[in-house]
């Protein structure tokens, strides 16, 4: 009898039991976060050193605007903030070389923060490790230099082109275009084409494939990985069938990969792989460990390849078109610029030449730093030392071995005292200061600098000499235009302004981005 009271007692017991454990691990691991852990003296809000669901609030469910809170962070509390329990955030063009090492022996490595959201471990975007990383990015790094990038200028021109055969056919239509989607659709398929070979082209279909970069559209959904890793790796493991019916959206994006790993396999099993073909090709032909080349993997680096290579400079290209539609006098004087290395409005640009145009250039520049295609943070973490930042006040912050810091280029790029007028859109900025470059954030820094960075610049300089070289600005004050023309068409700063990180860059919910009317 008294046994089984005791028991009764002991069973009654247990979920409070539960309850106090639970209750003092909370309490504790509070206390830990807010006065004992490594990054405890750094300054910031309390709520973001507690917990990191304040992150995911604003990211998930205010939708990518973590990075507005964190800018607003910055003005309140100095250069250097803690912005998680195990992230700090420094605003300080200073300290980038230190970062963002260039130096191979300093190992960089990237943050679970990142690395979770992105799903595709074998990509070198997502490989932490510093060494593991060098050799994989060591095989991808001659596509990219700036000689063999020259060597693609044959495929972007016929893009160009391509882009310029389906703009006279929209010109019939009178209808407006979104531009987003014809830049996306390019700039897909060069980088297709770089990695696999002559495929299906976005550009020959109706809709431009815009069914897919609806789906695709930058979303709060992006940063699911970070905050509930097991549930994005759930969905990441799911058939995409089965996506499909329970999120359309993410379901689709399965069958991208799916479709990806198809195109690997078809290059491994082709016979013919002549030297230098594709990526692909070249990264199957050489002479790398097994392992590194099975499909899984080569499917994550292609994955990381095609978004990164499309999204990101469609962006850029969509915002200097809205600048230079809405700015006729920055329109007129690139315009005369360019002809002095195009003297012919239908001929395609060469490359070489619009390097030395510093106009173009500049404006490019400014594109690339009001508005990054990638709005991330760009986490790392520093293994082997302490990392000592010195704020401007002489006061000293040690960032031990180990923890994570990162920059933002959205707030870097928009910083106060580097950057007179951070918010508007002055080109000449760039031609009076050359040295602003150097703080330039938009591909990152280090040894874990965008790839991609020759052809994004190609492939900017290419599209946009090319289209204000072909179309005038429209001017309702002729009654006969000079030649075929474009015009904004209810389009403002806003369509292209980043409204929220969404890893990409992403616009107000409801924008169309930037909608042209082209005339013949
Ligand atoms: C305006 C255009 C572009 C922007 C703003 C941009 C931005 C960036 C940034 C910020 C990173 C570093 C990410 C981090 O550290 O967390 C990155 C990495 C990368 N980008 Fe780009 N990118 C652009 C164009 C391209 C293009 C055209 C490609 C073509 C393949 C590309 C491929 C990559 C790859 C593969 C990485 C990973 C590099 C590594 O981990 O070593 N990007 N990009």
């Amino acid at each position: 009898m008294a046994l089984d009271s005791s028991l009764k007692w002991a069973t009654s017991f247990q979920p409070l039991l539960v309850a106090s454990l639970i209750v003092f691990y909370v309490l504790g691991l509070g206390i830990y976060r807010l006065y004992f852990s490594p990054l405890a003296k750094i300054p910031g809000p309390k709520i973001a050193a507690l917990t990191s669901w304040y992150n995911a609030y604003h990211d998930l469910w205010r939708g990518g605007q973590y990075v507005w809170a964190v800018e607003e962070m910055h003005r309140k509390y100095g250069p250097i903030v803690r912005i998680r329990p195990d992230v700090v955030h420094v605003n300080d063009p200073t300290f980038i070389e230190k970062l963002y090492s260039q130096s191979p022996k300093l190992r960089r490595e990237r943050y679970a923060t990142i690395l979770q959201t992105l799903q595709a471990d074998g990509s070198i975007l997502a490989t932490k490790d510093h060494d593991h990383h060098r050799r994989r990015r060591a095989v991808l790094n001659p596509f990219f230099s700036q000689q063999n990038v020259r060597r693609l200028e044959p495929v972007i021109n016929d893009t160009l082109a391509n882009m310029f055969y389906r703009m006279d056919g929209w010109a019939k239509t009178g209808a407006p275009v979104r531009m987003n989607i014809a830049f996306r659709a390019a700039t897909k398929d060069i980088i297709q084409a770089y990695a696999f070979g002559d495929g299906d082209k976005c550009l020959d279909m109706e809709d431009c494939n815009t069914t897919f970069f609806d789906i695709m559209e930058p979303q709060p959904l992006a940063h699911l990985g970070t905050h509930f890793f097991w549930l994005a790796s759930l969905m990441a493991k799911m058939p995409p069938k089965v996506m499909i019916a329970l999120i359309p959206k993410v379901g689709a994006f399965a069958n991208f990969v799916e479709g990806l790993a198809v195109q690997v396999e078809e290059v491994r099993k082709a016979k013919d792989l002549p030297e230098g073909k594709t990526i692909f090709h070249e990264i199957i032909r050489s002479n790398i460990p097994e392992s590194e080349k099975e499909t899984r993997r080569l499917t994550d680096e292609a994955m990381v390849i095609v978004i990164a290579g499309s999204e990101t400079t469609a962006s850029t290209l969509a915002a200097i078109m809205y600048h230079l539609l809405a700015d006729r006098k920055l329109f007129a004087r690139l315009r005369a610029e360019l002809e002095t290395v195009m003297p012919d409005r239908n001929e395609l640009p060469v490359a070489s030449k619009l390097d030395k145009l510093p106009l173009l250039n500049a404006l490019i520049q400014e594109a690339i730093r009001l508005y990054p295609g990638a709005t991330h943070r760009q986490d790392r973490t520093c293994p082997d030392e302490d990392l000592v930042y010195e704020a401007p006040n002489g006061q000293t912050y040690v960032i031990p071995a180990g923890s994570a810091v990162g920059m933002a280029a959205p707030i870097l790029n928009r910083n106060p005292d580097t950057y007179d007028r951070p918010n508007e859109f002055i080109p000449e900025r760039y031609l009076e200061n050359p040295k602003l470059l150097k703080y330039q954030m938009s591909f990152s820094k280090g040894t874990r600098q965008c790839i991609g960075i020759n052809l994004a610049y190609q492939e900017l300089q290419t599209f946009t000499a090319g289209l204000v070289r072909r179309y005038d600005l429209y001017d309702p004050a002729l009654k006969v235009q000079n030649g075929p023309t474009l015009e904004l068409y209810q389009t403002t700063r806003a369509d292209v302004a980043i409204y929220g990180d969404f890893i990409t860059t992403g616009a107000y919910p409801g924008s169309q981005g930037v909608r042209v009317i082209i005339r013949d």
